[in-house]
């Protein structure tokens, strides 16, 4: 039978955790320094349907965007060396969870709580599920979804990290598990 594993060089790189832990901003400097493409699923999303997301939300709804997101996410693990950026609700969905495990490389951003909390400024507009929820009950659903982000290849405490340190960290991670395991 045909052999139709990637190589893992050529695996694309998943990033995932809560929102706002720098999936997006991380995830594109590292397609960067890789020279590959990267790809946002909230943005494409976003293109595709000529709104940004809490539009989306508001006059599609939720489950919309969920299946949307899954039939996208499906289609680029099955394709190889993408960056991808992915929602931090995507790996709620099981076949999210169980294509980007199988196919790519995911990573997970790890930030904590007490480091989450000062950056609530610069995302809460754009992130419809953090609108209309005290602190308290965005405080339990960041620990609720720390048990599916658990579900990773590699993580990264970025708490102490510039952006730019994070990216360099995960690109030398990346390139000594290609040494390692798929050495040329
Ligand atoms: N390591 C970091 N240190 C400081 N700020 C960061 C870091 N990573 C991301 N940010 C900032 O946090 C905000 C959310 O980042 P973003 O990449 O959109 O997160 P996500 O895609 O995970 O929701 C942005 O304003 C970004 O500049
Ligand atoms: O966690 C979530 O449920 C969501 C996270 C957002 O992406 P980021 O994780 O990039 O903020 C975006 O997909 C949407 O607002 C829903
Ligand atoms: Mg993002």
């Amino acid at each position: 039978m045909q052999n139709r594993e990637i190589p893992l060089r050529e695996k694309s790189v998943v990033f995932i955790g809560f929102m706002g832990v720098g999936k997006t901003t991380i995830g594109s400097l590292v397609a960067k320094k890789l020279y590959r493409d990267f790809v946002d699923v909230d943005v494409e999303i976003e293109k595709e349907y000529g709104m940004p997301v809490t539009e989306i939300f508001k006059q599609l709804g939720e489950n919309e965007f969920r299946r949307r997101e899954k039939e996208l996410i499906t289609k680029l693990c099955n394709q190889r060396l993408n960056i991808i950026s992915v929602g931090g609700g995507a790996f709620l969905q099981k076949e999210i969870r169980e294509i980007c495990l199988e196919k790519c490389i995911v990573f997970f951003l790890d930030l904590s709580w007490e480091s989450w909390k000062d950056r609530i400024d610069l995302i809460i507009d754009s992130r419809p599920v953090l609108q209309n929820r005290t602190i308290e009950e965005i405080e339990e659903l960041f620990y609720q979804r720390q048990e599916i982000y658990a579900l990773h290849h590699s993580r990264l405490a970025t708490d102490e990290l510039e952006i730019e340190e994070a990216a360099a960290y995960i690109v030398d991670s990346i390139k000594l598990a290609w040494d390692l395991y798929d050495p040329r």
